[in-house]
């Protein structure tokens, strides 16, 4: 479960180019909860993911996972928490390392528990297992080096390791937005598989709003750092882009008007 509660984020305050990131911005998702997370440009949705995987300190409010208070909890420790897939495929891997050698990394930046370093064999199967439900062959590939992975291959890879501990959240930024749209629907395929078959509470930022749409069981709206409105069951369901597109206009003339 995780809650973000009266989260307030403002950069530069009290200088003329103040910025309210986040204005008291409140969530709850509950385990095993799919939000996908829309807004306009600027609405604060990178500012909450950063203030959820410990990225960036809130000035206040907090931010609880599974009844934990993280709010304090440095951004390395919280790794055991949260994992994130970047939308950057080259910011997740690490270029020169093979692919097994990426998973080792992840496994033991995540890992719970104290882990000897080493990349066994019992290691390699598990990972040669991770690898293959992508349906990419990568799993026959994991002494090649990442930088000879595609953009789309190398987001796969780091979803998998994103995944691979079952973080209690899983932080999506866009992750399909550099890839060309074939690339983008086999790395969304292979997200919602993760998604699904793990249970993650997961938040998935896109400015694709059909994809708000056929992906996961809540839509969440955000406008100048604050959730202005969510959709589950029947009402996302039925809704559409035209639907959506207009919640946000109705939003910006109440703003406009001062309502
Ligand atoms: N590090 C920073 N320093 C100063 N201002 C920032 C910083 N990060 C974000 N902001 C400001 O905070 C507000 C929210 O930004 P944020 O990046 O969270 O929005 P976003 O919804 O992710 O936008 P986009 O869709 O363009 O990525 C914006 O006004 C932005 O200019």
């Amino acid at each position: 479960m995780l809650e973000v509660k009266d989260a307030r984020q403002v950069f530069f305050p009290g200088l003329p180019d103040e910025k309210v990131a986040l204005d008291g911005l409140n969530l709850t998702l509950a385990e095993g909860d799919f939000a996908t997370v829309i807004g306009s440009n600027g609405a604060g949705k990178s500012t909450l993911l950063n203030a959820i995987a410990g990225a960036q300190r809130l000035d206040s409010g907090r931010i609880v996972i599974n009844g934990d208070d993280v709010t304090q909890m440095p951004v390395h420790r919280r790794a055991n928490h949260v994992a994130r897939v970047f939308q950057d495929p080259m910011k997740g891997t690490a270029a020169s390392m093979t692919i097994a050698e990426n998973m080792l990394l992840a496994e033991m930046r995540q890992s719970k528990a104290r882990l000897r370093i080493g990349l066994t064999l019992a290691r390699r199967d598990k990972y040669r297992e991770e690898l293959s439900y992508l349906g990419l062959g990568l799993e026959d590939r994991m002494d090649t080096p990442v930088s000879l992975l595609s953009g789309g291959q190398r987001q796969s890879l780091s979803l998998v390791m994103a995944v691979s501990d079952r973080p209690d959240v899983l932080l999506l930024d866009e992750h399909t937005a550099a890839l060309d749209p074939r690339t983008a629907d086999l790395v969304l395929d292979a997200t919602l598989r993760a998604v699904t078959a793990l249970k993650l509470t997961t938040l998935m930022v896109t400015h694709n709003m059909q994809h708000a749409i056929d992906f996961g069981n809540r839509i969440v709206m955000l406008d100048a750092g604050q959730v202005i409105r969510e959709l589950s069951g029947d009402e996302k369901a039925n809704t559409s882009v035209p639907k959506l597109i207009d919640y946000f206009s109705v939003k910006s003339d109440r703003m406009v008007l001062g309502g």
